[in-house]
């Protein structure tokens, strides 16, 4: 069922018993980090119900007071993770409605999700089909249609356009992600700094790209953050990944773009503007960051796995061992 859909059909729902209260963002991960925007978008435009992003056992385990049958819970696992799938049925137990967004119609989430979204994945994902596409559109869905978002049919439109920027980007990253490679492989960390909707996109390069496909250590900072203890380890060594985005945020980054320019020396910026992201307009440019940025960090990281000759499909315990 598509995004408007679910929503439409869930509001017609709630309407006969009480409303909609709240919509949590539940999963671990690389899935935490792709549903992010939803929420990110949720949090900066909803003016009349609440969201929050959990991590999928803590839900399970530090259950909010407030989940009931007036929220509704987004919960997203490629494969289904068995932590997320509890969170599922700890939605569901709780008279939540549940959305579940999985890589494929057969997993324990599709089966355990009142409505389920498949989205596209793997090598040769289609990305405005993708995770967090689907996170944004559900998320554009729910403020169209319970607060008649005046900003809606641009962001149908910036749907449209994600494809071709991904495409091209890649090709302009390419020589730069060579450069990195072969500048950075012997290194052992990283930070990875980045605001707004693209603080996931530093979460998912450090936690999935370089920490588990490439054991490398990684820091995601937020740059707001960054003044506020962090800094003070800044030198002209570090390695330093600054993800820029377009939109309300950059301020921030651009704040410590201008400090690293005096005290680091060893800084790659990757600036959404720089990978064409301003075909999509102005107004709802920001929450598109990610969606653009994930799969550029992504093959920034992947060329450094090549040269570094560590496939990123290498494991040593993830799905191996018991945890
Ligand atoms: N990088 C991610 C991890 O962060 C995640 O834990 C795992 C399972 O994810 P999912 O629950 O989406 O199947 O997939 C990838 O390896």
């Amino acid at each position: 069922m598509e995004a408007k859909q679910i929503i439409s059909e869930i509001k017609a729902n709630l309407d006969k018993t009480g409303g909609l209260k709240h919509v949590y963002f539940v999963a671990c991960g690389g899935s935490q980090a792709a549903i992010f925007g939803g929420y990110y978008l949720l949090n900066k435009e909803a003016k009349t119900f609440g969201t929050s992003i959990f991590n999928s056992n803590e839900f399970v385990h530090a259950t909010p007071a407030m989940l009931d049958e007036n929220c509704i819970c987004i919960i997203c696992s490629l494969k289904a993770t068995p932590e997320t799938v509890e969170a599922v049925k700890t939605a569901n137990k709780r008279g939540a409605v549940t959305i579940a967004m999985t890589g494929f119609p057969t997993t324990d989430m599709a089966k355990n999700g009142q409505y389920v979204v498949v989205y596209s994945n793997g090598e040769n994902q289609i990305y405005s089909q993708g995770n967090q596409a689907n996170s944004l559109r559900i998320g554009f869905e729910l403020l169209k249609q319970y607060e008649g978002y005046d900003k809606y049919d641009t962001a149908m439109d910036a749907f449209t356009k994600v494809d071709q920027i991904i495409e091209k980007a890649k090709k302009y990253i390419d020589k730069i992600a060579i450069k990195f490679a072969e500048e950075y492989k012997d290194d052992e960390i990283f930070y990875v700094m980045a605001s707004g909707p693209a603080y996931s996109t530093a979460y998912t390069m450090s936690y999935c790209h370089f920490m588990e496909m490439q054991w490398k250590h990684a820091v995601p900072m937020h740059t707001g953050e960054y003044f506020h203890g962090p800094f003070e380890t800044t030198d002209k060594n570090l390695p330093i990944i600054l993800l820029m985005s377009e939109g309300s945020t950059r301020p921030l980054d651009e704040r410590a773009l201008k400090f690293l320019n005096r005290y680091a020396a060893r800084v790659t910026v990757i600036d959404a503007k720089e990978l064409g992201i301003n075909i999509i307009d102005d107004s709802v440019v920001e929450f598109f960051n990610s969606v653009i940025m994930v799969p550029i960090e992504r093959s920034i990281v992947s060329k450094m796995a090549e040269v570094r000759n560590h496939s990123m499909d290498q494991r040593r315990y993830m799905w191996k061992v018991e945890y």
